[in-house]
């Protein structure tokens, strides 16, 4: 992680929707006293919407954030079954998840898609953490750079100078999501360095120093030391591992150095 511009390291679970309600409660009493202060390691917990309000008023005295999975692109209306950004910010929700890869196979989501959903989160105050994924791979394994580049460019369309500091960008290659695969320490760092650069060519050499860039993808407490060493990498975006509450904490120390 690079200490010239003061990024803070961002540890974010996410746990999708494996956990159930008194797993919910006892993972947070067990982590909350436990993670590092915000300014030294940002730590977050990803959770189903049904858990959102729950794990706000449990945290309040904690400075681990709770995140949502997914939002919705219009603020209201009649969209059966979604999830308002404007109901998630008034429960006090500060980030929310957009374009990770599962929503993208499984629920059609699109650059287009993606990027509505973006510009409703930061319209709204939320923190978008955007996933960057299949075409970012295939660069990691040394082909063709000019999808990823396109896939960072569609889902910031139309993101300001002004908003960009609230944005994240997840690099999860899609063949180590869950595969227990990590990529090498070298992949993730040459994916993350042309987010970076992408990003510089967006705003500015200055302002994308100040993005972070978290790695994502079958990242446990063996091989998170490694990675987040990386100069462009300044967190990890972790499924499995962060089930566990002890995994989770040893991931924050580790982000802490
Ligand atoms: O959002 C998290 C990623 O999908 C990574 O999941 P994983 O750590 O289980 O591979």
């Amino acid at each position: 992680m690079s200490q010239s511009f003061h990024r803070v390291p961002f540890v974010l679970a996410n746990w999708k929707i494996n956990k159930l309600q008194g797993e919910v409660k006892d993972f947070i009493e067990k982590v909350n006293d436990k993670v590092p202060a915000a300014d030294v390691v940002e730590t977050g917990i990803a959770a189903q919407d049904i858990f959102l309000a729950d794990m706000i008023r449990e945290t309040a005295q904690s400075p681990v954030q709770v995140v949502a999975e997914n939002v919705h692109w219009e603020d209201s209306g009649a969209f059966t079954g979604e999830t308002s950004p404007r109901a998630l910010a008034d429960i006090g929700v500060n980030y929310v998840l957009i374009g990770h890869f599962e929503r993208r196979k499984f629920f059609n989501e699109t650059d287009s898609t993606v990027n509505l959903k973006v510009t409703a989160a930061l319209r709204n105050g939320l923190k978008p953490i955007i996933d960057i994924d299949e075409d970012m791979s295939a660069y990691a394994q040394f082909m063709d750079a000019e999808p990823a580049v396109a896939q960072v460019a569609a889902a910031l369309a139309g993101v300001s100078v002004d908003q960009i500091r609230n944005i994240t960008i997840a690099y999860e290659p899609t063949w180590a999501i869950g595969s227990g695969e990590a990529a090498s320490a070298e992949q993730a760092q040459k994916a993350a360095h042309l987010i970076r650069q992408t990003l510089a060519h967006l705003y500015s050499p200055s302002i994308s120093e100040k993005v972070r860039i978290l790695y994502g993808g079958s990242v446990n407490p063996d091989n998170a030391s490694e990675i987040m060493s990386q100069p462009d990498i300044d967190g990890v975006l972790v499924g499995k591992a962060a089930l566990d509450p002890d995994q989770f904490l040893k991931l924050a120390q580790i982000a802490k150095g």
